[in-house]
């Protein structure tokens, strides 16, 4: 059989805590006439790996600012470490990161030079720089210039820019954004490794995979609303969507896969039998004495199944 598609693959380390570390709780946020926060509550505890996802104009840029101390609500409440984040504290933005978007290096810099910048900026030793660039895998470019580096040296750097000061509670806004899958997965690599360190870290991203690979729980935001909230998995199993089996055309007829018990629906599509099921185990057992198994693949719904469903983007279970 071929290997089924990618499962939820949360991080392995240390299991969340039930420390809060970030709360809001009916946050509204007005710009104007728009209202891109309309009470929103959401809890992310020490060592969690959270998600925020939706789509574009959702509201979660707003609220990651508002969390970070940059932007003042309009009503609810706000606890950041247990403190309120607005009015600003200097104090408070010490313990946490922000991942900096590329454009906002130290363009003629080398990425040595940058981040020394950026450590006497926080006051924090030197030698913070070398295990930062260590961190990330970037040692053999500290005397490298910033705008000489690839795509995905650029954002491992931007998370040792937020990792300098060895801050409690990260913010990464879309960490892989124009990465190759290579360079991608090496990146979730290196955020999992975060994580096993006990790190909490806030997380924006529009790639489905990847909140479904790394994130402990997410939050899907639309319209200003949290409108679910979960773990990936379980977030997959309220949609209860039927698994999907694929196999050559040629191997089985579609009123023969049918008769199989746990066989929900069987139709031919192109030169494959598409059979849907909520009993995956049963049916590859009775498969398994009617055709040659290693052809049958194993599609079961994602993340991004159920974040289609639930903003309205979908409805179907997608192959
Ligand atoms: N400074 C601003 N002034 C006026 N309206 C704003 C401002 N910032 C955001 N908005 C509006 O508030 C809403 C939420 O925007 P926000 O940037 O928080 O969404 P987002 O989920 O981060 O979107 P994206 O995924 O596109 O980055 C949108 O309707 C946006 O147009």
């Amino acid at each position: 059989m071929n290997e089924p598609h990618a499962q939820t693959g949360t991080a392995p380390g240390p299991v969340a805590t039930t420390e809060p570390v970030v709360v809001l709780d009916g946050v509204i946020k007005r710009y104007g006439e728009v209202t891109a926060l309309d009470g929103v509550s959401l809890t992310v505890r020490r060592g969690e790996f959270f998600g925020i996802l939706g789509p574009n104009g959702a509201g979660k840029t707003t609220l990651v600012e508002i969390v970070e101390g940059m932007r003042e609500a309009d009503g609810g409440t706000v606890s950041l470490l247990g403190q309120s984040p607005w009015p600003r504290d200097t104090a408070l933005l010490a313990r946490i990161g922000v991942q900096t978007q590329a454009s906002a290096f130290f363009a003629r810099l080398t990425a040595g030079e940058h981040l020394r910048t950026v450590a006497a900026l926080y006051g924090t030793d030197p030698d913070a720089v070398r295990i930062a660039l260590e961190r990330v895998g970037l040692t053999e470019k500290e005397n490298a210039r910033v705008d000489h580096l690839s795509g995905g040296q650029r954002q491992r750097l931007a998370i040792a820019t937020a990792l300098l000061h060895e801050p409690e509670l990260i913010f990464l806004d879309e960490p892989t954004a124009a990465l190759d899958p290579e360079a991608r997965r090496e990146l979730w690599a290196l955020l999992r490794s975060l994580r096993s360190e006990g790190r909490t870290i806030v997380c924006t991203t529009h790639h489905l995979d990847e909140a479904e690979a790394l994130c402990d729980r997410v939050a899907i935001v639309a319209g200003g609303r949290v409108i679910a909230l979960d773990t990936p998995r379980g977030l997959i199993r309220a949609l209860a969507a039927p698994a999907r089996l694929m196999l050559p055309a040629d191997e089985l007829t579609a009123e023969a896969a049918l008769a199989l018990p746990g066989v929900d629906r069987a139709t031919v599509e192109g030169d494959e039998l598409v059979l849907e099921t909520s009993a995956v185990n049963h049916v590859l057992t009775a498969l398994g004495d009617l055709v040659d198994i290693e052809s049958v693949t194993v599609r079961t719904a994602t993340l991004e199944d159920a974040y289609l469903s639930l903003t309205g983007h979908g409805t179907e279970h997608r192959s």
